[in-house]
């Protein structure tokens, strides 16, 4: 296979002067270095700074999971600006009739609803607005309350429909003057409208953004029922066919099948090549005699062939049985895909969209637009683009350009695509076990610090794609410490295709590369025999490849090529914006804090303090905090003093007795103050609300670390796995072999992490990313979470807070710089696989 990532681009990926200089200036002794200053908090505000603006907000498609998220946050932005909000309940049907549908939203309104799935402002069909008419009375209506600046929240449809209004507006002005429906003077002043879409919908179809709202929850309630048919069908010999929902889009099954390693997946956009039946077939005669695991297939509720002919699920079922004599049960999904509570990413993601939605509109270069999310980074595009390229990939889909179909989908569903090809042509041509133990080339993967949820599935991606090049694999037992005893398996596909969410596949060693003597492990790095390594962790795996580079100028072993993936839940390794596992530590702590919530409230008059794990770092407290709706979350990278908790204390006392709000949640990390631990904090809230509420405790602890992987932890597990073995074979393959018969390099570009950097995959090189790295903390001196602090208090109604739009007002928001070209990757691998 021919792969992305050639000799050349390896050669000039990040290896710039400043990394050279960075190389040599790296600092001895440099663990005790702490460059990170907090910024203290800010008394500038921009508070009230709208007053007098008047929003309007719609859901009008299907309800998604993760839409009461960007309501709330559109209100309590809203409420922050000063500015007054309207909710037009029952979607456009609400917006035409008017009367009680035109609500004034309160901040009460928005309290305990992030949690909650489907829309409480209501949505109803309302074909009708696709006539002029409807729009007519619509027009009048928002006239007639001011509104002229209006939110919309779900599909495509939703954002059609807003879109027309938008398109209109200036001549149904025109009309409701000539006919003399509106007071002329107000018509005036209402010349000017402007319109935000949130893109929610389950199955992710509209172009411009990564994720819409609700597809990551829905693919997780999918998820949950795949893995419940999975106990089932790795049990028996009988297939299980699951229908999925999205009529042109399969976003849908292409994650939860990429996540759930399924037999065989059927997309709209990405028909099997040839003849689907033989290529059916073949897949699942592998999975039964090679892989012997259980048979899911997936089928996009509007799958089709090539050609254009819809596959059906009794299609898929008659040819398994006739073909290859297989019994084979259908299930179809339904509308529980778009039910239940949201994920921490819906919760998340609506928050942010909503609350950069109210800003776009008050400050926003274009009166028509879509909040995007690419990665990370918040953006936006105009909403006519977004249209444009939305109907585009339909026009497409029509005539069967299945390349510019998936091509206007994005690169996030690119890159899904491509994890999926990768993992298929890995299957069909495995190299046997007996010809790995005779390969010449090895490579090794070692864990180091804690075990996390997501590892095995990392090592499992890392292996097939090494063993697909004809690698072989050793897996290092239990660290540093297991190399040191020469405690190692040889990992072949055999071993590790089943390996989807167990912990501790390989053991992990606790201590770091320099608790071990160096001499020692060089001399089992060269016993071993390896010319490359893989390290899985978080701070502890980053610091041994620090102290493993800065060794390697005296023992030559240590010189290999060394890629780390990031793991962990705390999701603090520099240079990488997500870890592999904190999504799924984020989700547990969420459910924990929803369970806490329902108790207080019940309860009548609780505050909770909570205490998180969370070491130095501060990523999982404060994203936990703004899912949860807390009110105030300590850390030790934001420094607080006595008085900063006694001003919230007093707040909370406040929401309690002037607001209706029965309960409060307070988060705090393990290690945010030498003085103000939870006890601490616990017993302060606890005087000082004396008469108003009572305060408890409750500690997370380790259940952190267990639970359930999460569908995007699960998904990026693959894919960095992948992508890890394409960086290291390539740098292995291009490296020349010293005379003492040693793959040696001492360069700065031998030694790596795998960073997810806004969207794009890098390989960033350790003597760059010292210089980012506070070893005191344990921290990246960036981390891009910290902007969503700020975002917390505003939720939390506390107003000593400076905000600022996420997306910069620089018009580059709109596009970044891809380090590779996912749609050529796709294209090479489906030369590949499809012969
Ligand atoms: N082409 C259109 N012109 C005007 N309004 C539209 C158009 N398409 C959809 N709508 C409006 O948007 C609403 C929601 O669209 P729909 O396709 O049902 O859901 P979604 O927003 O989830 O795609 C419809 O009930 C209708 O009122
Ligand atoms: O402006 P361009 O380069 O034609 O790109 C348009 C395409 O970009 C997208 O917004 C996707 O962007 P990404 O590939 O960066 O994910 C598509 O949805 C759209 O079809």
């Amino acid at each position: 296979m021919d792969s992305v990532l050639s000799p050349k681009h390896i050669a000039s990926e990040e290896f710039s002067l400043s990394n050279l200089e960075a190389a040599a200036s790296y600092p001895s002794g440099l663990f005790n270095v702490s460059s990170y200053q907090p910024k203290p908090r800010s008394s500038k505000s921009i508070r009230n700074s709208w007053v007098g603006s008047v929003i309007g907000i719609v859901t009008a498609g299907d309800d998604a999971q993760g839409m009461n998220s960007a309501i709330s946050a559109v209100v309590k932005m809203a409420y922050y600006l000063g500015s007054t909000v309207f909710y037009i309940k029952n979607g456009f049907r609400g917006m035409v009739e008017g009367d009680d549908n035109y609500v004034m939203a309160t901040w009460y309104s928005t309290m305990n609803i992030v949690g909650k799935g489907g829309t409480t402002i209501k949505t109803f069909k309302c074909p009708e607005f696709a006539d002029r008419s409807a729009r007519l009375k619509a027009a009048k209506n928002l006239v007639e309350h001011g509104i002229l600046k209006i939110i919309a929240i779900g599909g495509d449809g939703t954002l059609k429909g807003i879109w027309a209004l938008y398109n209109d507006w200036l001549s149904l002005l025109r009309e409701l003057d000539d006919r003399d429906m509106v007071n002329r003077t107000l018509l005036q002043s209402s010349r000017r409208l402007r319109v935000v879409g949130i893109v929610s919908s389950i199955v992710n179809d509209v172009c411009g953004t990564d994720m819409s709202i609700g597809a990551n929850s829905a693919t997780q309630r999918i998820l949950e029922t795949l893995d419940a048919i999975m106990t089932n069908a790795s049990s028996s010999q009988t297939a299980f066919i699951v229908e999925v929902m999205g009529k042109t889009s399969g976003y849908l099954t292409l994650a939860s099948g990429v996540a759930c390693d399924a037999s065989m997946i059927f997309l709209p956009e990405w028909p099997p090549q040839g003849d689907w039946k033989e290529e059916l077939c073949n897949k699942v005669r592998d999975d039964l005699l090679i892989r012997q695991q259980g048979l899911m297939i997936i089928k996009s509720e509007g799958a089709t062939d090539v050609q254009g002919q819809p596959i059906t699920a009794e299609e898929i079922s008659k040819v398994l049985r006739e073909k290859l004599k297989i019994i084979s049960q259908i299930t179809v999904l339904g509308h529980f895909q778009s039910g239940g509570v949201p994920t921490a990413y819906d919760r998340l993601l609506g928050i942010r969209m909503g609350s950069e939605a109210v800003l776009l509109m008050k400050d926003g270069p274009l009166d028509a637009c879509i909040v995007t999310i690419k990665g990370c980074e918040m953006g936006f595009m105009s909403l006519e683009k977004c249209l444009g390229f939305t109907n585009a990939t339909e026009k497409f889909l029509a005539e069967k350009d299945f390349s510019n179909v998936v091509r206007r989908r994005g690169k996030n569903f690119q890159c899904l695509l491509s994890s999926y090809v990768l993992l298929h042509s890995m299957r069909s041509s495995p190299v046997s076990s007996m010809a790995i133990l005779a390969g010449i080339r090895r490579v090794g993967i070692i864990q180091v610090g804690m075990d996390t949820l997501g590892q095995c599935i990392v090592c499992k991606a890392f292996v097939g794609y090494c063993q697909s090049r004809g690698y072989a694999v050793i897996g290092i037992k239990d660290g540093f410490e297991g190399l040191l005893r020469r405690q190692f398996i040889s990992l072949s596909w055999d071993i590790v295709k089943n390996w989807t969410s167990e912990n501790d596949c390989l053991g992990s060693g606790k201590q770091a590369a320099e608790h071990y003597q160096l001499d020692s492990l060089d001399a089992a790095v060269n016993e071993l025999n390896i010319c490359g390594l893989i390290l899985l962790g978080s701070f502890s795996a980053y610091e041994s490849l620090c102290t493993l580079y800065e060794a390697r100028l005296q023992y030559k072993n240590l010189g290999i090529p060394m890629c780390m993936v990031p793991t962990g839940i705390l999701n603090n390794v520099p240079g990488s914006d997500i870890t592999v596992g904190c999504d799924s530590a984020l989700n547990e702590y969420v459910t924990y804090c929803d369970k806490m919530t329902r108790v207080a409230h019940a309860s009548k008059n609780y505050v909770y303090v909570i205490e998180t794990m969370c070491e130095n770092a501060g990523y999982l407290t404060t994203l936990a905090a703004v899912c949860s709706e807390a009110d105030a979350a300590y850390i030790s990278l934001e420094p607080f003093t006595l008085n900063d908790l006694l001003k919230d204390a007093d707040h909370v006392k406040r929401k309690i007795q002037q607001s209706g709000c029965r309960s409060a949640l307070i988060l705090i990390g393990t290690n945010s103050s030498e003085f103000y631990n939870t006890d601490f904090v616990r017993q302060l809230f606890a005087e000082e609300g004396k008469g108003v509420f009572s305060c408890k405790k409750g500690v997370m602890g380790h259940v952190q670390l267990g639970g359930h992987i999460s569908v995007w932890d699960r998904q990026n597990a693959i894919i960095h796995g992948f992508r890890a073995g394409e960086w290291l074979l390539n740098y292995v393959d291009n490296v020349p072999v010293s005379p003492e018969g040693i793959l040696y390099d001492p360069g700065p570009n031998a030694k790596v992490v795998l960073s997810v950097s806004k969207r794009n995959i890098k390989f960033k090189t350790i003597a760059r990313l010292i210089c980012e790295t506070d070893f005191g903390t344990q921290n990246p001196t960036f981390n891009w979470w910290m902007k969503l602090r700020p975002l917390l208090r505003v939720m939390a109604q506390h107003f000593d807070v400076e905000y600022e739009l996420e997306i910069s007002d620089d018009t580059s928001a709109v596009s970044d710089v891809e380090d590779t070209n996912m749609y050529d990757m796709l294209n090479e691998q489906h030369k590949h696989s499809h012969g």
